[in-house]
């Protein structure tokens, strides 16, 4: 008999035909609305769960006693209880690198938009404010040649040093656990201090996971060690930064301007401060978002669901 997997997430007509040929699927539309009470009724079911942006906790793994295997579409594990995951004999697996570049790419965009105030001054013009030449109080700030300074030096982290080494001729430093001789030798980086980049820094980017480590890593005694001229970018979770922190940081000059794809509540609240702020770029947490990289991250999660039901070891089991 076919095993059962619960799909949360959407998928292509070929990926959903490569699953269907060997399990039984039942698709739940955003399980994080009204459909939870679908997820509920067929979780006793089920033997796999594929999807992501779902906060599976203790009450809702209660309900799933076959289950074996979870696939997140998502390099980012944080929604999941990884040691009551094991304790129960469920595989966890995640999609890292088919992300990289891309949440990379975005990371990027972050910093020039930021830097050159893109996203303001695009507003201005539609708004019919472009009457004559701009002046000083429209410039922005130099990219290149600027220090790039990157919290969490692993596969993205060294994606966003290569666009600034190369691309951008950016000196980089970067904090991690342990320095990375490959790093510091390709992009002639050097690993500091947490507060030692927070100083030195133009532009610091956090590219680190949410963990209990990660959390409220950033807050008000980091922002006072940044300069007025610093720019924030966060690529990461929103809850690495205290936000109430970053919003009186931004608010008060103590630094120059944020590029926040992530935030503390997703999506974020309308009437959020840091929304009225000019000096803000807040994306809706669109790292990976494009065609090419959610159907790679989506294929790396069916093969990883599919191989963990099949008794075998998926390629990236998060709980080994
Ligand atoms: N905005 C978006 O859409 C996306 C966001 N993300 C986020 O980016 C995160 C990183 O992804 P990825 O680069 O693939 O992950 P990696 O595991 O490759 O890199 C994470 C790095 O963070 C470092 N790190 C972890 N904890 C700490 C700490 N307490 N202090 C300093 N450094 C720390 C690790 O350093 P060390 O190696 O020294 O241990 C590691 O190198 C994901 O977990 C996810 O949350 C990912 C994709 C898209
Ligand atoms: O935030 C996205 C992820 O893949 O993690």
């Amino acid at each position: 008999m076919k095993k059962h997997v619960l799909l949360y997430k959407k998928l292509s007509p070929a990926l959903l035909a490569r699953l269907e040929n060997e399990v039984e699927v039942t698709y739940i539309d955003d399980p994080a609305s009204d459909s939870l009470a679908r997820l509920r009724e067929a979780l006793p079911q089920a033997h796999g769960l594929l999807g992501a942006s779902l906060k599976l906790d203790a009450a809702l793994l209660d309900l799933a006693p076959q289950l074996e295997a979870v696939a997140s579409v998502s390099v980012g594990v944080d929604n999941y209880d990884i040691a009551d995951l094991s304790r129960r004999g469920v595989k966890l697996t995640n999609t890292p690198d088919v992300l990289t570049e891309t949440t990379a790419d975005t990371g990027f965009a972050l910093v020039l938009a930021t830097a050159r105030r893109v996203v303001e001054l695009a507003t201005w013009v539609r708004a019919g404010q472009w009457t004559a030449s701009v002046g000083p109080k429209h410039f922005g700030t130099d990219v290149h040649g600027k220090t790039l300074g990157i919290i969490g030096m692993g596969r993205i982290g060294e994606a966003l040093a290569q666009r600034g080494h190369f691309g951008f001729n950016m000196p980089v430093i970067y904090h991690s656990h342990s320095a990375k001789p490959a790093v510091d030798q390709r992009f002639g980086a050097r690993h500091c201090a947490l507060d030692e980049l927070l100083r030195e820094a133009d532009f610091i980017c956090l590219t680190l996971p949410l963990t209990k480590e990660t959390t409220g890593l950033i807050g008000a005694r980091e922002f006072e060690l940044m300069g007025e001229d610093s720019i924030f970018i966060n690529i990461s979770r929103g809850k690495v930064v205290d936000e109430q922190a970053l919003i009186r940081a931004l608010q008060t000059g103590q630094i120059r301007a944020a590029g926040l794809d992530v935030f503390e509540r997703e999506p974020v609240q309308t009437d959020s401060p840091l929304l009225a702020l000019d000096n803000v770029v807040a994306t809706p947490h669109i790292g990976s978002a494009t065609h090419e990289t959610r159907e790679a991250m989506a294929r790396c999660a069916v093969d990883n669901l599919l191989a963990a039901l099949r008794g075998e070891r998926p390629q990236n089991l998060v709980n080994p």
